[in-house]
């Protein structure tokens, strides 16, 4: 027993192997150390000296050839008898979980070139020069293997600690008929300090009769055991192996003793066999393994279509492999979805963050909707400030984002994320479109991120900053591990210069057996054979269903905080704003250009008492709905697409569908409406009309307006046509041909062109445009059946123009059936843009 606080309560245990003693740490706080390195496993001889909790003025023991000794500041002592070591290798180079090894004896190990990178031109076969040594030839040969070959491989993932072998953070008692609340708030008999933790978050209970139960008091992100969530406000009997995991702090319950484990970040991650097939039974993905240590920075290059994205979504759990498993801390990320995940940043390629709003604006949305509804404004701030401090950005948090250069951009972005404070952070090609400087730059910022404590994964296609990297992953086209292992040692592995001659053989030998040269490597066995060695699992593919993760805030509190940013988003685009006024405005007035002065009245020839056709009121109709139509599918079809990543990324923390695409109907429908009662007043104000309203009365007044809803309601279905579109396409460059399809289409079904009553078929389709049923509110009123008369059949006219509220309210119910329609539509098509495990 050693009396120090760095120590943990089961830090490492000393073990006779039977040839030798082992040191083992149990996944302490604070580590274990051999020679200022931290280490997982390793053999000790005599003259070894092993640090515990830090690595320079920790507890040491010493370990000699009949005792070892333990010294400390606080003179704790203990004492093991050593027997004399038959063989004594150099304990540096050995045993300790690979990652660690790698780094300790990194110049000492790359594996031994065994031809000269390849430069001059391709030989014909692909086996002569591709590979330059094949599989077999790949050894070292005999005196020059690594002494890490010997030992278990895959940067320390091999036998991670299971997670109730790690060293509790603290330890409480729980004694019978004892009640102990977790929460955020002061006054909880267990306080924890995440912002991810409710105020008042759950209750142990310790029943008198000796059983234990866990109870969830309503918290926002959710109380899980063994990684799955418990109903909001309910309970559950807790067994001596089960989890209780609550922010980042997970419990366990040993005798009456409540253990507390906090995730500070320092954690083993691992994949197994991931393979991910696609419709067509095609493998994008193939039996992927690799593993690292905690505090990692790894990077994934490879040739486009290798499958690195594939990879990163099976990472995350946006798309889980069909097979394999994702291995976090020994927990299944899989099968614990809805716990770990926030544990988990994402930084897109794309920026996830509004660009017209600074950058403490778009961070103070961006926590206010992934953090508990509970947090108060000042508690957010000041975790804003801190990641702001931490990257460097405070002195640009008052810039917008488009003022910033890409590489601070990126930091944002990067930002965002740590808010929650991940463990495990993936970025998909934060470099890509930055320069050299920049590229470093951020990788700096990778390489620092992991050195506080955290695993950094990224996708890359630059390959100049890859040394900052601890491990190295080269997918082969077709999906496959074509390399793993230390950076500065894969262009030997693959037996080239430069990287551009190794993807250039990949492009050129895409059909050579990429996986089979690694797999039969000396590399493979040093840093990836004992992660495979484990038995794959499939991935639970119904699981997700129970899996989905619970939202922090409620729907309301979502809608208003989204409500919010997109109106702060419009706000600081005065152009937009001042194209939003100008659209309607100028439609309106040309509209006054047609026949200028003329009225919108039934013609009735005072000879012959004949009604001849107004062409003014159609035109003026005709024209008026159309700009309204335009206007509202203009304003919303590149809205979804544009923000794409952004609703993707933010879904995956917790944001509710509906409430995302309620916040959009309210603000672009808002505005929407409003432009169509500028149209409407705009063309109809000056034009001499009925006075006689149907639903509000008589009067100028009444009817203005009265002929001015139908041309709201038709922005508002267009605007969602709109949001259907956009929710549809690829890119945002295929919006406006569609845009202008849609317009024209409407132009044609308006009825103002020829008459659509009558005309089977074309009618019926008809139905279906919004411009029908808007023309038709407006006809009602005007009396369109007399102003614009079937003059092949006089005695024909439209049940839908007829002039009487009840044909008003039957067009206008009509027009809202279909924007009603376009929202489930949308509502469907968003889904496919979602992670896996949202959609339901
Ligand atoms: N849903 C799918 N159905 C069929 N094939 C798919 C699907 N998704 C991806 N693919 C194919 O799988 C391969 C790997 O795609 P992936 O996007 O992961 O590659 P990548 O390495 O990220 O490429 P890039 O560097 O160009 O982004 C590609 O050939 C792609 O066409």
């Amino acid at each position: 027993m050693l009396d120090d606080a760095r120590v943990s309560w089961r830090h490492a245990t000393i073990s006779w192997s039977g040839r030798s003693w082992f040191i083992e740490d149990h996944g302490s706080t604070n580590g274990t150390f051999v020679q200022g390195h931290r280490i997982h496993q390793m053999e000790i001889g005599p003259g070894s000296s092993v640090h515990l909790g830090n690595a320079n003025d920790g507890p040491r023991l010493n370990l000699s050839s009949g005792t070892s000794t333990s010294s400390s500041s606080s003179a704790a002592s203990a004492s093991a008898s050593v027997p004399q070591q038959s063989h004594q290798q150099p304990y540096a180079a050995q045993g300790a979980s690979p990652g660690w090894a790698a780094q300790q004896a990194a110049p000492q190990q790359s594996v031994p070139q065994q031809s000269a990178p390849h430069t001059g031109p391709q030989p014909s076969a692909p086996h002569h020069t591709a590979p330059r040594q094949s599989a077999h030839q790949q050894a070292p040969q005999a005196g020059t293997v690594p002494q890490q070959q010997q030992q278990p491989a895959g940067g320390g993932t091999a036998a991670p600690p299971s997670h109730g072998d790690r060293s509790p953070t603290t330890f409480h008692r729980l004694d019978l008929g004892r009640v102990m609340r977790i929460g955020r708030a002061l006054d909880n008999e267990l306080v924890v300090s995440d912002l991810q933790v409710s105020r008042r978050h759950a209750e142990f209970h310790a029943m008198p009769d000796g059983r234990f139960e866990i109870r969830d008091l309503g918290s926002h992100n959710g109380t899980f055991v063994n990684g799955v969530p418990m109903a909001k406000g309910g309970s559950a009997l807790l067994g001596p192996n089960d989890i209780v995991g609550v922010g980042h702090s997970t419990f366990r319950l040993v005798g009456d003793r409540l253990e507390e484990f906090v995730d500070t970040g320092e954690v083993s991650f691992s994949a197994r066999h991931l393979t991910v097939t696609v419709d067509g039974g095609k493998q994008i993905l193939k039996d992927v393994s690799f593993g690292v240590p905690e505090k990692s920075l790894v990077a994934v290059i490879g040739p486009s279509g290798s499958g690195k994205s594939t990879l990163l979504k099976a990472l995350t759990g946006y798309r889980p492999a069909d097979r394999g498993e994702v291995l976090y801390d020994n927990r299944n990320l899989y099968k614990q979805f809805a716990e770990l995940r926030q544990r988990i940043g994402l930084v897109p390629q794309d920026d996830i963050l509004h660009k017209e709003l600074t950058v403490s604006r778009a961070l103070k949305y961006a926590a206010k909707l992934r953090f508990p509804a509970d947090t108060t404004a000042s508690e957010r701030d000041a975790r804003i400030d801190e990641v702001l401090r931490e990257l460097k950005l405070d002195i640009h948090k008052d810039k917008k984002v488009t003022a910033l250069s890409g590489g601070q951009r990126k930091r944002v972005s990067v930002a965002l994320e740590l808010l929650t404070k991940p463990s495990l952070i993936f970025l998909d090609e934060p470099t890509s479109g930055l320069d050299p400087g920049m590229d470093r730059d951020v990788m700096q910022l990778l390489r620092g991120l992991a050195d506080d404590g955290r695993t950094v994964l990224v996708v890359t296609h630059s390959v100049a900053e890859l040394a900052l990297c601890d491990k190295l992953l080269v997918m082969a086209p077709g999906g496959a591990v074509a390399y793993f292992g230390p950076p500065e040692e894969a262009l030997n592995f693959f037996g080239y210069a430069t990287w551009a001659d190794v993807f250039s053989a990949f492009e050129n030998y895409r059909d050579y057996d990429w996986a089979g040269r690694w797999k039969g490597s000396q590399h493979y066995q040093l840093y990836a054979a004992d992660v495979d060695a484990a038995a794959p699992q499939p991935a639970p593919a119904s699981a997700p269903q129970v899996m989905r993760p619970s939202k922090p805030q409620s729907w309301g509190s979502q809608l208003t905080t989204l409500v919010r940013r997109y109106f702060a988003v419009i706000a600081s685009d005065k152009g937009f704003l001042a194209l939003t006024v100008l659209l309607p405005a100028v439609i309106g007035a040309v509209s006054l250009l047609i026949d200028p002065g003329k009225d919108l009245l039934v013609r009735v020839d005072e000879r012959t008492g004949r009604i001849s056709p107004n062409i003014t009121a159609t035109t003026v109709l005709l024209i008026l709905a159309v700009g309204a139509c335009f206007a509202g599918a203009a304003n919303s079809v590149r809205e979804l697409i544009k923000e794409r990543v952004i609703y993707e990324r933010e879904r995956a923390t917790g944001l509710s569908r509906s409430a995302y695409l309620m916040s959009k109907v309210i603000v672009l429908g808002a505005l929407t409406v409003l432009q169509g009662a500028l149209v409407g007043v705009i063309g109809f104000s000056s034009r001499e009309t009925t006075e006689e309203g149907l639903l509000l009365g008589d009067g100028k007044t009444a009817v203005i307006l009265e002929l001015s809803v139908p041309l709201m309601g038709l922005g508002f279905a267009s605007m969602m046509v709109g949001l259907v579109i956009s929710s549809l396409v690829k890119t945002a460059e295929r919006t406006m041909p569609l845009l202008v399809m849609f317009t024209i289409v409407q132009v044609v079904f308006t009825g103002c062109l020829f008459i659509l009553h009558g005309t089977p078929g074309v009618n019926e389709l008809s139905y279906l445009m919004p411009s029908r049923w808007a023309v038709a509110a407006a006809g009602a009123t005007l009396d369109l059946n007399r102003i614009f008369p079937n003059t092949d059949d006089p005695t024909s006219t439209d049940p839908l123009w007829d002039h009487t509220a009840s044909a008003y309210f039957l067009d206008m119910a009509a027009l809202l059936a279909l924007a009603v329609v376009c929202a489930f539509l949308v509502a469907r098509f968003l889904r496919r843009h979602e992670p896996e495990v949202m959609r339901k």
